[in-house]
């Protein structure tokens, strides 16, 4: 899978990190409709903000035009539709803001939206080394911040797998989409191990910095393995079938258990969703209603949710009641 790296420059990453309106960059579309849409859209908050300004000096909009220019060339030479992301994470909560719901970028336009309304993007952005054991001695102004554009791939979500590396040894493989229970994996499980094992042993084992990470990769075919990325061996990691507790009790295996044993499924700890009512819901369907409440409702407290509910019920009664005074004055 071809990649393009592009440096993320100041004004660019200011725009990112910025948590004010949405308003895509001038020019940043795919086709001018987008683009007037935009400005239209801009200008008329504008004028809501400021309803008593005389004249109609309305403020610019974010222009990055050469930066723009190299994404553009990027998404031509990568075949016309990217999957974007940034160093770390890609925006994989906001697909729901996208036409189709959909990561696939045709335009920078398409690629800034994905952006700037993902959480774990401007997680990165903002506070990177939050969840780190060090993070008072981390400077996150020294972070240099990168686009990542990947040619689009069509990935079928049950070739997907997260593998959990101990001491360099592969401790764990979760299937990746834990939302769905797939045959084909079940009766596939000890040639997906194989396949994953080999690759592991002939691209990756004793060339990684870390001794404990995560890596994700992907079943093209049979004997055709991918690297899709790596990931911190700890809880920033979505443990998927696993649970930490578990990974961290696990002891790095010898090496000679995989080359003998009956099961090699069994000897890696291959978990998969074994039927229907294993299933996990959508990893990022919190994502998609406004934070506040999400918040409020997965504290461990659900009456905090229910006096919201009430609260606004009583609120919207007032207002009926009040308008219904007025009616009749
Ligand atoms: N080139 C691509 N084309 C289409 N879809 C892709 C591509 N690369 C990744 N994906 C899809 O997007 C998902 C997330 O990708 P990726 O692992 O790179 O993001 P991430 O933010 O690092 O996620 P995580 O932190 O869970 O590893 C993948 O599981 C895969 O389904």
């Amino acid at each position: 899978m071809a990649v393009i790296i592009i440096a993320l420059p100041k004004e660019v990453l200011a725009y990112l990190q910025d948590g004010g309106t949405l308003v895509l960059p001038e020019g940043s579309g795919d086709s001018s409709q987008l683009h007037q849409s935009n400005r239209r859209q801009h200008n008329d908050e504008y004028e809501d903000e400021n309803w008593d300004t005389e004249d109609d000096d309305t403020e610019a909009l974010p222009n990055f035009s050469e930066f723009d220019g190299q994404l553009r060339a990027a998404i031509d030479e990568l075949g016309g539709s990217v999957f974007p992301r940034l160093n770390w994470s890609s925006p994989k909560d906001a697909s729901w803001i996208a036409f189709g719901n959909t990561l696939k970028c045709k335009s920078p336009g398409d690629i800034y939206l994905l952006l700037k309304s993902s959480d774990f993007v401007t997680h990165d952005l903002t506070q990177p080394f939050s969840l780190c054991e060090d993070a008072d001695c981390a400077n996150a102004t020294r972070v240099k911040y990168d686009i990542v554009l990947r040619e689009w791939c069509e990935i079928n979500p049950s070739t997907e797998f997260r593998c959990f590396v101990k001491g360099d040894e592969i401790i764990g493989i979760s299937q990746r989409d834990v939302t769905s229970h797939y045959d084909f994996v079940e009766a596939n499980q000890e040639a997906i191990c194989r396949d994953i094992l080999d690759f592991f042993e002939s691209k990756i084992k004793g060339r990684f910095l870390d001794e404990n990470y995560v890596f994700d990769a992907y079943r093209v075919g049979t004997g055709n393995v991918c690297l899709l990325d790596f990931n911190p061996f700890g809880p920033v990691t979505d443990s998927l079938l696993f649970t930490w507790d578990d990974l961290y009790q696990k002891t790095t295996p010898s090496q000679n258990i995989y080359h003998n044993c009956d099961s090699l499924s069994k000897a890696l700890d291959f978990q998969y969703v074994e039927s229907d009512f294993r299933l996990q819901p959508n990893q990022y369907g919190k994502y998609r209603v406004p934070r506040d409440l999400s918040g409020i409702s997965s504290k461990s407290d659900p009456s905090r949710l229910i006096d919201l509910l009430k609260s606004q019920t009583m609120m919207q009664r007032e207002e009926e009641s009040s308008s219904s005074d007025d009616t009749n004055s």
